[in-house]
């Protein structure tokens, strides 16, 4: 999903509109001149998106509070999560255009994080990560030493990414007890993490799903450009780095994204004419085109988004802009990277527990066989035929109930 929130701060004329899903900017460039009937330029450049909201006059009838963006978004990261998927909500935006106010709010108007978790009583781990030149510290360590403590981030051959001894909070609770220190810090780059685990038990068939909810909240959108603060400190080209390998992993998402679209229908054209089914692996014409490489690795903040980026994740962009005259290259530059960013695709899976799954599925399976045996043994017309199938049919029921012993 994308979602342009259009904040505060304006200095200058507004230039900006927001209908519910289309964001339009009067181009200044074509306003500032002289115009002849020659002129054929696009004054307006509009955007289309899952949502827009405006939020620049609490007393506008169209005025979007917080209680409106969560229950948007808010309520279908939850209702995602509790499905069993991962999902991401992250904020990109330019400076002071309402990323923080958006994912914390203030105090007195509380954002989508502390709503997210005040809303759950499922919640049963959360951590809260800062990512800062590079390194990955832990928000919810205490340390008195002087030297803050860092974390390393490795890869785990199935689930990903993940950051080795971070502190995971179980409970609802706690939160409560750390929503200031939420509130009091304020860093280059937020990563909140919730993680949910539900044990169900359904027509007596055991299920186990685990899921993720990354809440980020990114730095000022203007460190994307290369050339910002280029020969500053290394903070400023760590930040820097962050965002522009951001924007390289999203634009070479879409691109890869595209083009598995367009093989997807240039196939389905081929196999109209053809009966037998295509060969063709995702993403490659004739197997001639392959995906181009995706540099998750070169940024601590994309090798940890990876799978909330391009893989089993629910991820939901919001953009935020300012609608001053101002700011508008700024505002175009964040419309054209959230529009980028649609074209991704993702392929979200439910995270279920393999071997609960298995025995589901093998319970499942006598359940099915025990009634065949049933339908059999009340049929009884055939004695020996039936005798047969009745022998492989008992014979099954007990291997699978075998199986599903060993796993307990
Ligand atoms: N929709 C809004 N309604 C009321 N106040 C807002 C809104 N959006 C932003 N603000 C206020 O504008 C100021 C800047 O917003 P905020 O800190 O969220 O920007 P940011 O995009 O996170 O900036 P940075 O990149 O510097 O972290 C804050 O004081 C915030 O409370």
């Amino acid at each position: 999903d994308l979602i342009i929130q259009v904040a505060l701060k304006i200095w200058g004329r507004i230039i900006v509109e927001a209908d519910e899903k289309v964001a339009k900017v009067r181009n200044i460039k074509v306003d500032n001149r002289l115009e002849g009937p020659w002129d054929t330029t696009e004054k307006i450049a509009a955007f289309g998106f899952d949502f827009c909201y405006w939020s620049v006059d609490p007393e506008d009838p169209k005025y979007a509070s917080q209680e409106v963006v969560f229950q948007d978004l808010g309520t279908s990261v939850l209702s995602g999560a509790f499905k069993g998927y991962n999902i991401c909500l992250f904020a990109y935006g330019q400076t002071g255009s309402g990323k923080t106010y958006t994912m914390m709010g203030t105090p007195a108007s509380i954002g989508l994080t502390p709503r997210i978790c005040e809303t759950t009583f499922y919640l049963l781990f959360f951590s809260f990560l800062e990512i800062y030149n590079e390194r990955v510290r832990d928000l919810l360590k205490q340390s008195n030493q002087k030297k803050p403590y860092t974390l390393r981030v490795r890869e785990h051959p199935e689930t990903g990414p993940y950051v080795q001894g971070e502190i995971e909070v179980p409970e609802i609770q706690p939160f409560n007890r750390t929503r200031s220190l939420l509130y009091f810090h304020k860093f280059e780059l937020k990563n909140f993490d919730l993680f949910f685990l539900q044990a169900i038990l359904e027509n007596n068939l055991p299920s186990e799903i685990a899921s993720k909810i990354n809440l980020v909240d990114l730095a000022g959108s203007e460190r994307a450009d290369p050339s910002y603060c280029k020969d500053r400190i290394t903070e400023g080209a760590n930040i820097n780095k962050s965002l522009v390998t951001l924007g390289i992993v999203i634009s070479t998402l879409a691109q890869n994204s595209q083009m598995f679209s367009s093989c997807q229908s240039i196939n389905s054209i081929t196999n109209e004419g053809d009966n037998h089914a295509s060969s063709h692996s995702p993403g490659s014409v004739s197997g001639t085109r392959r995906q181009a490489y995706i540099p998750y690795r070169d940024s601590i903040l994309t090798w940890l988004l990876k799978d909330s980026l391009g893989g089993n994740s629910k991820t939901i962009m919001i953009a935020t802009i300012s609608p001053a005259s101002s700011s508008y290259n700024e505002t175009m530059s964040t419309l054209r990277y959230a529009s980028n960013a649609k074209n991704i695709i993702n392929k979200p899976r439910v995270n279920e527990d393999a071997n609960v799954k298995l025995i589901r599925e093998l319970r499942e399976e006598i359940d099915r066989l025990k009634t065949m045996l049933m339908s059999f043994e009340l049929r009884n017309s055939s004695p020996s035929w039936s005798d047969d199938k009745d022998g492989n049919l008992t014979e099954l029921v007990l291997q699978n109930e075998m199986k599903v012993g060993i796993f307990y």
